[in-house]
């Protein structure tokens, strides 16, 4: 740390959403059942192991969690001649292949109840209990048959899923490995996901939003990733699809009966009109497509203002990290330095920049040129000025060069967004920074105290819900550029249908427009397409 140099105490972390997670069966009752005593404590010494095996026919389909100490595993024997199957169907261990404990039965050991055994019932009910009591005979598990030589007629999955959900704990030969089973292999990446949208099951935008919600680090891009996994996008997309093959069945129908006299009025006028409507639709939406992919990617804030003002305090502050050297030595920052920060539940790449003043060193100079040149690309600029140096000479040109072209407090269509931070508020005497002509809309904030950061964020989320767009309201956000590719030449489409006199050529590029909107959701795809798609997803999702 350089003399003089401080980090700021940084505001507790807001606690993480919980994981999403699968329920689990309950571990207690499946140890029971197969005559295991649960765990009393956690940290027990035994290995937590999640296998998920399928045994269609018993029932048991689902067996997850199941927990073995090691002198369990040392028990598991196999039945003669019996092929041994690969350690990953835990399950299968505990249910059809450990040897189980002597237990005493009541009445013929030999009339063995062929139901499922059941956790104890009270007054020497049938079922499973600690070996002091005299209880009926156990009924004994049903062989697994989903791998290991399936008997004639048994229900067995042409292709079961093994999942192995905390396979990061379990030692590398429990594995399953391509070849130590015959017909079994690791999944590719993607693989189920990718089988459930060849059978119909997902639609192509409902892939790109499971996808979006497994890489998923902010409140506000999860809840974009549940809509678009929801199919809202979809759905926009087949009705818009629906609106153009009804104008495509009229232009049809007038190129086919438009001699007849059969034909209704005013068919074409109507064909027109529909897509004037779609028109207007998919234009609103393309303006709007930039915020879906900055939701998707992160929106850029620089940090910019004069040297010393408190930025890279700022930037610290915010990410929660001493990201950037701090110090009273005015141009200690000359580099860009960005950071990938969730800033209110929005995702954002913070970058902190160069004081910009005039006349300094070539070094600090280049420095400059980046900061202004990164000002040009940033969707939101956090402005920082000195609040108890609001009349020096770097602080006047920074609110007149940077911040009143922007327009801070009153932004327009083309203007940058801005926001305008005084720092050093605990400086400031008590009746704040004084009078200050032309100072546009500002919010106070001392980096050293925390004070003013709450009403920082607050402004941040409601300028982020601006710049991504808002995930939990208005219309569906197109989230990749292949969406933003695909209604440009759909709408390009059908600007070819207004201005083309010849019926055929007007019919064709409504079947274009349509096309591409097709793609969009994954009719006609092409495989390269969708190997890009698929290849961003984990191994066996
Ligand atoms: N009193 C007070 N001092 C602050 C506050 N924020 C930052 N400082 C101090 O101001 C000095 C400059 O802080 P920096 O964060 O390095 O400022 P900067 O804008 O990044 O400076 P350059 O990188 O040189 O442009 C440091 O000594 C900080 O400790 C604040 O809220 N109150
Ligand atoms: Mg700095």
């Amino acid at each position: 740390m350089l003399p003089g140099e401080r980090h700021f105490a940084a505001p507790p972390r807001p606690a993480l959403s919980p994981p999403l997670s699968l329920p689990l069966a309950n571990r207690n009752e499946d140890l029971q059942r197969v005559g295991r005593t649960p765990p009393k404590e956690p940290n027990d010494h035994r290995e937590s192991l999640s296998i998920l095996p399928v045994s269609p026919r018993s029932g048991w389909s689902l067996l997850s969690g199941l927990e073995a100490t090691q002198a369990e595993r040392s028990q598991i024997v196999h039945a003669p001649g019996q092929r041994r199957p690969g350690p990953w169907f835990r399950g299968h261990y505990l249910r059809a292949e450990l040897r189980p404990r002597p237990l005493r039965h009541r009445g013929d050991p030999n009339q063995r109840s062929r139901q499922r055994p059941r956790p104890p019932e009270p007054h020497g009910a049938p079922g499973l209990a600690p070996s002091s009591q005299r209880l009926p005979a156990p009924a004994q598990p049903p062989p697994f048959r989903g791998a290991v030589g399936p008997r004639a007629g048994a229900l067995v999955p042409r292709s079961p899923k093994f999942h192995g959900g905390g396979l990061r704990g379990i030692p590398r030969a429990w594995r399953p490995s391509g070849g130590s089973v015959p017909g079994l292999r690791p999944a590719e990446a993607g693989e189920f996901t990718r089988r459930a949208f060849a059978h119909g099951k997902l639609s192509l935008t409902e892939v790109e939003g499971l996808a979006d919600l497994i890489h998923a680090e902010t409140e506000a891009q999860r809840r974009q990733a549940l809509r678009q996994l929801d199919g809202e996008l979809g759905h926009l997309c087949h009705g818009w699809a629906k609106t153009l093959t009804k104008a495509l069945a009229h232009v049809e129908a007038y190129i086919d009966f438009g001699e007849d006299d059969n034909l209704e009025e005013g068919v074409l006028e109507r064909a027109d009109s529909q897509v004037r409507e779609l028109e207007l639709a998919l234009s609103a939406h393309l303006r709007d497509a930039r915020r879906g992919q900055r939701l998707r990617s992160g929106a850029h804030v620089v940090v910019a203002g004069p040297p010393n003002a408190g930025k890279s305090s700022l930037v610290n502050l915010l990410s929660r990290k001493p990201v950037s050297i701090v110090s009273p030595e005015p141009g200690t920052t000359r580099d860009v330095l960005e950071i990938p920060v969730d800033l209110a539940g929005f995702p954002a790449l913070l970058s902190d920049t160069a004081g910009l003043r005039e006349g300094v060193g070539p070094v600090e100079q280049e420095g400059v040129r980046r900061a202004r040149e990164r000002l040009q690309q940033a969707d939101l600029i956090l402005a920082v000025l000195d609040a108890s140096d609001l009349a020096s000479p770097s602080s006047r040109n920074f609110l007149d060069t940077v911040v009143a072209p922007a327009g801070a407090g009153s932004p327009n269509e083309s203007s940058q967004r801005l926001l305008l931070v005084l720092n050093k508020s605990d400086l400031l005497p008590p009746g704040g920074p004084g009078p200050s002509p032309n100072l546009p809309p500002h919010l106070l904030l001392s980096c050293l105290t925390g004070e003013g950061l709450d009403d920082l964020l607050e402004a941040l989320r409601k300028e982020l819900a601006e710049v991504c767009g808002d995930p939990s309201t208005g219309p569906p956000l197109l989230t990749r550029a292949r969406h933003q590719h695909h209604l440009q030449g759909c709408l390009d489409a059908l600007g070819h249908y207004r201005q083309t006199k010849d019926l055929a050529l007007a019919a064709e590029a409504l079947r274009l427009a349509r096309g591409h909107l097709g793609r969009i959701t994954g009719g006609g795809s092409t495989e390269e397409v969708l190997d890009i798609i698929f290849r961003d997803f984990c191994v066996g999702k």
